[in-house]
Parts: structure tokens; sequence; C-alpha cells
């Protein structure tokens, strides 16, 4: 185990690592074999056509399911049994695929029970929630960061696609992670609000790891520090994005001329 602590980990230290990553779901491979460093201060993006194995990448590297074969590490410290809360309170944030706000809140209440869901205190249930100040402190921090200052109040459910997805960043926030997992943050968003996430994803990086798995090729392109290419499970590249827009085999099996 690692002596290190989080606060000890310099700009450009691998926070989270894949470690030969496989799973196996019956006979199909969906993950084969995958290794991957996160760095602090980079957008780290995975590209692959549909069913290439991104999504269960993600959920390998954030504990929601178990690898067939090899291992994750985080902050340095083996984590590959851990669980994913276990996980999501030493510094590994996710958003998801789909929407997993509570729609009848405000945007406040949304963040507080985020990061309240960091610290979780069993035995202070008799406390009312609004009392515990270190989570209206996270959550006010978080939505600022996310950009959502202006909306504390605004009911989640009433929110612009775009700002739903915001929302959800700002949630992951409010745990205090160090990686951020993030699962197609830009499906579904126009022009407009594609800029403001990746504004956002760019003020984000230098604090964070950032994994970004996304099927806009302009924004990916854009945004990340380095790309990483699946095919059936297998990474086939994985590389700076000048390096991969030039790889033979990536425009062969993926790109097609991008
Ligand atoms: N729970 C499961 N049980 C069986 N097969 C699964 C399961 N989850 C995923 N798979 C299969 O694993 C492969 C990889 O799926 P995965 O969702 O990781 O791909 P993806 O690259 O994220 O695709 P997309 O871009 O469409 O989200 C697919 O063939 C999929 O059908």
């Amino acid at each position: 185990m690692s002596a290190m602590t989080k606060d000890e980990t310099l700009p450009g230290d691998v926070l989270l690592r894949g470690l030969k990553l496989t799973r196996r779901w019956g006979g199909l491979v969906a993950v084969d074999g995958v290794s991957l460093d996160l760095r602090r201060g980079e957008v780290h993006a995975v590209i692959g056509t549909n069913g290439a194995g991104k999504s269960t990448l993600i959920n390998l590297l954030s504990g929601e399911i178990p690898p067939s074969d090899g291992g994750v590490e985080l902050l340095g410290e083996d984590v590959t049994r851990w669980s994913q809360p276990r996980r999501a309170r030493a510094g590994l944030g996710r958003s998801y695929q789909r929407n997993t706000i509570y729609p009848t809140f405000s945007v406040f209440e949304n963040c507080r029970l985020a990061a309240q869901a960091r610290t979780p205190r069993p035995w202070a249930w008799w406390q009312s929630a609004q009392s515990c100040q270190p989570s209206r402190e996270a959550a006010l921090a978080a939505a600022g960061q996310a950009g959502l200052s202006g909306l504390l109040e605004r009911t989640a459910g009433l929110l612009s696609h775009g700002q739903k997805r915001q929302l959800e960043i700002a949630m992951c926030l409010a745990t205090g992670p160090q990686v951020l997992l993030l699962d197609e943050p830009l499906a579904g968003m126009g022009a407009e609000e594609t800029e403001r996430m990746l504004a956002l994803l760019a003020a984000l990086r230098a604090s964070h790891a950032i994994l970004l798995v996304e099927h806009d090729m302009d924004a990916v392109f854009r945004i990340a520090d380095r790309i990483t290419v699946m095919v059936n499970g297998a990474v086939i590249a994985s590389d700076t994005p000048d390096a991969v827009r030039a790889d033979a085999g990536v425009q062969a099996a993926y790109l097609g001329g991008h």
C-alpha cells in the first residue's frame, strides 16, 4: 500500500490505473486486457464504435462490476476488490449515460445529497440534514464549479438537458473526487451546451484526472490530451490526438477520415 496521501500527489501523477482489465460475459470478451493510466491534468478520451466495451471499461474502473481478470489502482493502492462506494469515498467519481438526478429536488438539494453520500453519518440520523454544514459547503462549491450558482433553487427536473448534465457533474464534484469518469457527458447537447461543458472540463482538468467516453469526435479531438481507441474490447491505439488521427489502423477500423 502506498504511504502517499491524496494531497501529496503532484500534477501529472497517475491517479487511476487499469491493469490488463478483462471482462467476459459468457463467451463474449467485452473488455480484453485493457491497461490505461489516468493522470491529473489530463483529459483521457476513450473512443470506439457501439459495443466496443467503453461503458464496461468505466464500470470496471469505477467498481460497478468486477473484472474477470486484471486490476485497478487508485492513488497507488490496489482497489480491485473494493466496492464502488468505497472507491467513491476514496476519490473516484463517475457520471452515467442515464440521468441520475432527483427531478423534484432543487439543484442545491441534489448537490447536497451527493455530498452527504461522501460522508455518511449513520449515527447522526436524528440531526436535520439541513444543518450538516460540510455537505452544504461542498454542495455550494460543486454547483459553483459546474456553473450552476445562479440556479441553486431551480427544481432539477425543470433544467434544460445541458443544465441537467452540468448538474450530474456538480453532483459528482460534490463528493470531492480526484478522478472523474464521464460517460457521454455531451450526449444530446446542442452546440452552446457542448461549448459550456467543454469549458467546464477544461477548467476541471488541472486538478483532476478525467476519463471521457464520448461519441462527439469533434469535441473529443478538441479537448483530449490522450485518446485510447477500442475495437471489440481491445485497445488498438493510445496516443495524442494528432498521432491517433494519423494512425492507419485507427483510420481503417474506426475514424474513416475524421
Ligand atoms: N450486462 C451485460 N451482459 C451481457 N453482455 C453485456 C453486458 N453489458 C455489456 N455487454 C456487452 O458487452 C459489449 C460491450 O458493451 P459496452 O456497453 O461496454 O460497449 P460501449 O462501447 O460502451 O457501447 P456504446 O457506445 O453503445 O455505449 C457489448 O457487446 C454488449 O452487448
